[in-house]
């Protein structure tokens, strides 16, 4: 039950914990051996005396070296032992931590992502797992282990003569008291300061995201101010925490070591009264010495223990997020999608109420409507990149729902306006499609794609690294890979959201012809814009305001006098009219 708190308390994983238990008991075994190791000055001493009081012979110089030598390898080993169970495990702890975490990352509804931001997210994969790396490296098997093995002494210190132990032992649970006391005002401050950490991140990703930007609208400077009050603040906060764990360690510390003078003293007292020898008070002595070394470092460890809660807490909040769970098994009676009454919302916002359509397999099914009517968002929901709050949605009769979203994409292309493209060569950029395709795969896709006119342009034709996310791409390039990788991947259901938007006339009519070999016998699903990209489409399902209001051939549609569609078209002509 302990340790399961632990492991939960600090984000551990199932192999950390038994670390830590390993940590622990070295950690006793190396604080008894050191505090043995007393005995043999106190023996060394008591010959020393007895030789000057009572003329005994002096003491065995060969035995004392002899006891001495093994006690040193005995603990050298002792010590290497806790060595290899506290700092040499951890690293794989961490190497865990990372994995999981990005692993369970990968498996969370996009939903998730909505609420915490890229700086957020990143500062919980490196900045709280590095603080969380000291914790169980340093802390956790040290502090247990001190505790253990300060009460087997204790217990032996209260038996041999409780008035001198209570003398030597006092201050340490009453400096422990302490900064247990100040642990809301720790965690409180550290949770500003991740607060602040997070904030000055954010402004940082957000000043070289929108650099463009910034300078075209001569923002520099606001920016740079705006950064700076972020900068300074996280700096305040922290020096301001810093400075109140510092007090609270210190006059822990300054407590603890109150000790030695109440030992001496009633070591004193207790000498006059004959109730023990000077060499028992000097016994007292060294043990407390030996007592209070863990626990100085142990104080500082606390406080850091306390404060690492914000991380460890923002870890396991990851953790506990529920995934997107399903069945590996999906064998759909077609690949018709069917939406049936779907409602879903953004942070209790409904955009989408009710929505009831059909997309047909070997058809191409266009989703138009005003800006905001949810083109995009049904299209996520088809791929199960969402959830629905309310109805269902099917794919060749099968609910998505309960299917896992990894196996489910396996039948899906897409091709979405903003490409996702990773700072590789274009060529592997484009094989992510299709995990293992050969180089001629890929080469015809992206032939198919018209990607040769401008790669061949590029230094080392595809294999020429394109920067982080494609930054040395222009958009209609960005798009052709795109959709080079959806023509390579050859998926049963295609989602296209404008696909061809970024391209020119003479590249969008090249890339059509590879679109539409690749369409072709499959359900497609097209959000458009531009009337014209759905004049060829089988059906239209015109959405306004989260609700379906239309849904037809394009030739019914533009027969109905008032229609949203018949409308919207008529604008758009005008509006190409207007701009020639
Ligand atoms: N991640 C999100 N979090 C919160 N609200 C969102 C999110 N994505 C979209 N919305 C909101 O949901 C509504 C529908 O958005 P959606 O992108 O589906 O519309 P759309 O019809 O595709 O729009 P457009 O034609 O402008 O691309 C909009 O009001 C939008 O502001």
């Amino acid at each position: 039950m302990f340790w399961k708190n632990v492991q939960r308390k600090y984000a551990l994983t199932d192999n950390g914990i038994r670390n830590i238990k390993k940590g622990t008991a070295w950690t006793v075994v190396v604080n008894l051996i050191v505090i043995s190791g007393m005995s043999i000055l106190y023996l060394l001493m008591t010959g020393f005396m007895n030789t000057l009081t009572k003329e005994t012979p002096l003491p065995n110089a060969l035995l004392f070296t002899g006891v001495t030598a093994v006690f040193l390898l005995i603990s050298y080993l002792a010590h290497l032992q806790q060595y290899k169970a506290t700092y040499g495990l951890v690293y794989g702890e961490v190497k865990s931590a990372r994995i999981g975490l990005a692993e369970r990352l990968r498996r969370l509804p996009l939903g998730y992502f909505g609420k915490r931001d890229l700086a957020d997210l990143t500062e919980t994969l490196m900045g709280d797992v590095n603080r969380l790396e000291h914790v169980w490296s340093h802390c956790l098997s040290y502090l247990y282990g001190s505790w253990i093995s300060t009460t087997v002494i204790a217990v032996g210190m209260l038996i041999y003569n409780w008035k001198m132990a209570l003398a030597c032992l006092w201050g340490v649970p009453v400096a422990f008291l302490l900064l247990f006391g100040s642990r809301k005002v720790h965690k409180a401050q550290s949770a500003n300061h991740k607060k602040a950490a997070v904030q000055v991140a954010d402004g940082i990703q957000e000043t070289l995201e929108n650099i463009r930007e910034i300078r075209a609208t001569n923002r520099e400077e606001r920016f740079l101010e705006e950064l700076n009050g972020k900068i300074d603040r996280s700096e305040k906060v922290q020096i301001k925490g810093e400075l109140t764990i510092g007090i609270f360690v210190n006059l822990a510390g300054v407590i603890m070591r109150l000790g030695v003078a109440t030992t001496i003293l009633t070591g004193t007292g207790m000498i006059l009264s004959g109730q023990i020898d000077f060499m028992q008070l000097f016994m007292f002595l060294l043990a407390i010495t030996r007592i209070y070394a863990p626990f100085d470092q142990a104080l500082a460890l606390i406080a850091e223990m306390f404060v690492s809660q914000v991380s460890a807490n923002r870890l396991q909040e990851v953790h506990d997020t529920p995934t997107a769970e399903g069945t590996e098994v999906f064998m759909p009676g077609g690949h018709d999608i069917e939406f049936r009454n779907v409602s879903f919302a953004y942070d209790n916002q409904e955009v989408l109420s009710g929505v009831s359509f059909t997309a047909r397999e070997g058809e191409v099914t266009a989703l138009v409507g005003p800006s905001g009517s949810g083109k995009s968002t049904c299209a996520r929901l088809a791929a199960r990149l969402w959830d629905a709050d309310r109805g269902e949605i099917l794919v060749g009769g099968v609910d998505i729902g309960g299917i896992d979203p990894e196996v489910l994409l396996s039948d899906y292309s897409m091709v979405f306006q903003d490409v996702v493209l990773f700072d590789d060569t274009v060529m592997e950029n484009i094989r992510l499609g299709k995990y293992g395709a050969t180089d001629e795969e890929v080469l015809a896709a992206a032939k198919a794609a018209n990607c040769d006119e401008f790669v061949d342009k590029l230094p080392n034709g595809y294999a020429t690294p394109i920067g982080e996310n494609g930054a040395k791409l222009s958009g209609g390039e960005r798009q052709r890979i795109s959709i080079a990788r959806a023509l390579l991947k050859n998926a049963p259901i295609v989602l296209l959201d404008e696909a061809t938007a970024s391209l020119d006339v003479e590249n969008e009519t090249k890339v059509q012809g590879a679109l539409s070999r690749l369409l072709m016998g499959k359900t497609v699903l097209v959000i458009a814009h531009r009337m014209r990209t759905v004049e060829a489409a089988d059906k239209i399902v015109v959405l306004s305001d989260g609700r379906v209001a239309e849904e037809g051939s394009p030739a019914e549609l533009l027969k109905k006098e008032d229609g949203l569609f018949r409308r919207m078209t008529r604008l758009q002509t005008a509006g190409a009219e207007w701009s020639i």
